[in-house]
């Protein structure tokens, strides 16, 4: 196990929104123990305090990690989202500050496409309306407006990691699959790329969106996209809720252009269970509406809480940064016998001179390099014989365009 410039007792681990304990676990056997957990999101004064003295905070999607908040996080050495959307960070915020964002990318993936056939097989038959008119009183039997939905054709917006397992699993159901991506993607099995948004909505009887927040996919199912859906179509977003103009929406709803809808994530979500969703979408037994739940099974929980962990113990030890977001990746090995210098920089010309030169003027023996760097930052990461690394690290500090600089013994 490799250590770090800190005694591990020290190094704090903040785990917010009921991360799973599988996270702590990970961290315990990786030689952690001082974790502070929260089962909800903090609101912002609460979590500017909390923050102070971390070194690792670990969130899933409620909690906004703003330029404010990174403000407060002076000792903060790197972010686990412990989800795959990492919009609720400001990560040209964490990047200039020289902190690693981490997610699973993977991990509830399946969770996401189970969760949409589920729905769309619901919706197509008129379940959750008749479900609800039941609970009244009511009895609907009737076929009128049900639907298998073997031969349907799924068009789905975003076909990522979840799009395709999505587009998988609706074909072997007998569905047609179609999609939208701003990638050319290879489409799995039969499914079909559609060169315009247009073209999909236009010819699928379910839509189901997949794609991420940003502002190319803010509103992008705005009034006149969802016009663009044939009558008597089905629209399911467990994607972000800014991707659909809700209110546009519950008028689609209300006067039966679209048959039915499945959201589970909102523009503005409840903080936490105890708080009150408030959603014009709340009037229509056509929809169903889940708690931004897409991801959250057990199987989903508990790898998600071993992957991130893992990503922030391994940054923690020896400075790997494989699958940041916002970070260039370096894989690095062990550095048994040695000291490891770690130095953030602004990517801007003549720091690697700079870097050199400090090793020439120190005559500090460098036993290996690893350099990597994207638009904004590089990445440097140097082992060098344990007595120089002090007065080496001095050294990398005093670069111009150093933003941190930190030894691994
Ligand atoms: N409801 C929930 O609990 C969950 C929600 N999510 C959300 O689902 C999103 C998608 O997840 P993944 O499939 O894993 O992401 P991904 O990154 O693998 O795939 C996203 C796809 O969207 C495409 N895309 C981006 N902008 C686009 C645009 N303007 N138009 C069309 N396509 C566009 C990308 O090229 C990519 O192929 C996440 O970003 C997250 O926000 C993810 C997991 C759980
Ligand atoms: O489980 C969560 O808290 C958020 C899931 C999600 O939206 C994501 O993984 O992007």
């Amino acid at each position: 196990m490799g250590s770090t410039s800190l005694q591990k007792r020290k190094i704090k681990f903040l785990l917010l929104e009921g991360v799973h304990p599988s996270a702590v676990e990970a961290l315990n056997a990786a030689g952690y123990n001082n974790i502070e957990q929260h089962p909800k999101a903090l609101p912002p004064e609460e979590l500017k305090t909390a923050i102070a003295d971390a070194h690792f905070v670990g969130i899933r999607s409620r909690t906004q990690l703003t330029d404010e908040i990174f403000e407060h996080a002076r000792k903060l050495v790197a972010v686990g989202c412990f989800c795959i959307g990492t919009n609720q960070v400001d990560l040209p915020a964490a990047t200039r500050r020289g902190i690693p964002v981490f997610n699973a990318p993977f991990s509830n993936t399946r969770s996401v496409a189970e969760l949409v056939i589920a729905e769309a097989i619901l919706l197509l038959r008129g379940i959750p309306a008749k479900n609800a008119a039941a609970h009244r009183g009511a009895w609907l039997k009737s076929a009128a407006n049900s639907y298998e939905i073997r031969g349907k054709r799924l068009g789905i917006v975003g076909y990522g990691n979840i799009g395709m397992q999505l587009g998988v699993i609706a074909e072997g159901l007998g569905m047609r699959v179609q999609f939208y991506d701003v990638v050319n993607k290879l489409p799995l099995g039969n499914a079909r790329q559609l060169g315009t948004l247009d073209a999909l909505l236009a010819s699928s009887d379910v839509v189901s969106l997949h794609v991420p927040e940003t502002p190319s996919t803010a509103n992008m199912l705005s009034a006149a996209r969802l016009d663009q859906m044939p009558a008597g179509s089905i629209l399911i977003n467990a994607s972000r809720g800014t991707v659909v103009d809700i209110d546009a929406l519950a008028e689609r709803l209300a006067s039966g252009h679209l048959a039915g809808a499945a959201i589970d994530v909102f523009p503005v979500e409840p903080r936490s269970n105890d708080d009150e969703f408030v959603s014009p979408l709340r009037a229509f037994d056509q929809a169903i509406l889940t708690p931004h739940i897409g991801g959250s099974t057990m199987e989903a929980q508990e790898n998600i809480g071993m992957e991130v962990a893992e990503k922030l113990s391994r940054y923690s030890d020896n400075g790997t940064t494989t699958s940041s977001v916002n970070f260039p990746e370096v894989a690095l090995p062990e550095h048994a016998g040695s000291h490891r210098l770690l130095h953030i920089h602004r990517n801007v010309p003549g720091v690697m001179g700079a870097i050199n030169q400090v090793f020439s003027d120190t005559g500090v023996n460098v036993s290996a390099q690893f350099l990597q760097t994207n638009d904004a930052i590089g990445y440097v990461v140097i082992d060098v014989d344990a007595e120089y690394s002090d007065v080496a690290l001095r050294a990398l500090a005093d670069i111009d365009a150093t933003i941190r600089s930190r030894v691994l013994f």
